[in-house]
């Protein structure tokens, strides 16, 4: 076990306990700029409401036109803009402990002085800790939504869409659909050619779902060699196209091992949201569908219908 070493104990210490509760008084009551900033910054891990943060309080203290920031985050870009720019600019590179957390730009009408600059450089030192920490918030909530093999959304993002459709559903009365597309016999693929082989179809199988659908429909990697996709705006007959169309794209699929091309086929269950469902009722439609495509000889659709059946 760490020992960990005692801390050093002295007598009682009054002034300094006084000059404690003086300094909170201050912190508290009057906070200097720089202390109501970093306050302020410290209670969200919002990069969103942090910039906010940070544009009202440099504001205050340097007025200008147009704040912009801009990052890429786990592969998706960031931007941040507030007001309308100005002839004049000055950018920052944020930059801690060699790590790169973003561009930040001010523009206006006039020139900024070199005090007004210095204002703003000891702003930006005070922010980039928390700032920090909200970029890599968002990378790591990022990573827990993304299935590391194929880079596609995963289960847990699958869960939370669902929700959102089904809130969105209920109080709007929007359509969505969801299709489960599951590989066939993906087993053999493991079994001759090695789990490399598989791992390679499934990452090309998860590159043709994302080909196949509009960008307003999002692909998730449901389980082993299952993916879900979330079609917005569409009812079980454009669904089932979507459905045939998604296992033409994962038919073109060829894996070169040297003296086989493999190939693969892919079952499609489809279900319409119905008005009322849980996230969990709808999934559940989807995979019986499923089920009745893998039953009836696989390579096909079908779709667990809202009507009859
Ligand atoms: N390479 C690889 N294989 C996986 C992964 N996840 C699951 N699998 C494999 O996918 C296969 C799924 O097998 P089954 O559930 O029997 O399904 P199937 O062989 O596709 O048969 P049907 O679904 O009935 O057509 C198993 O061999 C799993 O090991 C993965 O991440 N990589």
């Amino acid at each position: 076990m760490k020992q960990i070493p005692s801390i050093n104990k002295s007598g009682p210490q009054p002034q300094k306990l006084a000059a404690l509760r003086q300094a909170h008084r201050d912190w508290n009551e009057s906070p200097d700029v720089l202390t109501r900033l970093t306050r302020r910054l410290s209670t969200t891990l919002s990069l969103e409401t942090q910039l906010a943060i940070l544009a009202e309080e440099i504001a205050s203290v340097v007025p200008y036109d147009c704040l912009t920031y801009r990052h890429t985050i786990a592969s998706r870009e960031f931007v941040y803009v507030t007001g309308k720019g100005g002839p004049h600019s000055c950018d920052y590179r944020l930059n801690l402990e060699g790590s790169f957390y973003g561009t930040l730009s001010f523009s206006r009408r006039q020139k900024f002085t070199e005090q007004e600059l210095e204002g703003i450089e000891l702003m930006l030192a005070a922010a980039i800790c928390p700032v920090r920490n909200a970029c890599q918030f968002i990378a790591i909530e990022q990573a827990s939504l993304t299935d590391c093999l194929t880079g596609v959304p995963n289960k847990r993002a699958l869960d939370d869409a669902l929700s959102r459709a089904s809130c969105l559903g209920d109080r709007h009365g929007e359509e969505y659909s969801l299709i489960l597309c599951d590989l066939d016999h993906f087993k053999q693929v493991n079994d001759q050619y090695g789990h490399v082989v598989g791992d390679h179809m499934l990452k090309l199988a998860a590159a043709e779902l994302e080909k196949a659908v509009r960008n307003s429909d999002s692909v998730y990697r449901f389980g082993g060699e299952e993916f879900a996709i979330l079609l917005a705006h569409t009812d079980e007959v454009n669904a089932r196209e979507v459905g045939d169309r998604i296992r033409e794209f994962i038919s073109t699929i060829v894996v070169d091992c040297g003296d086989t091309n493999v190939t693969v086929t892919a079952s499609c269950g489809v279900a319409m949201r119905l008005a009322d469902e849980t996230a969990d009722q709808w999934l559940a439609r989807a995979d019986e569908a499923l089920y009745r495509a893998k039953a009836h000889g696989r390579n096909c659709t079908r779709v667990f219908a809202a009507i009859s059946n």
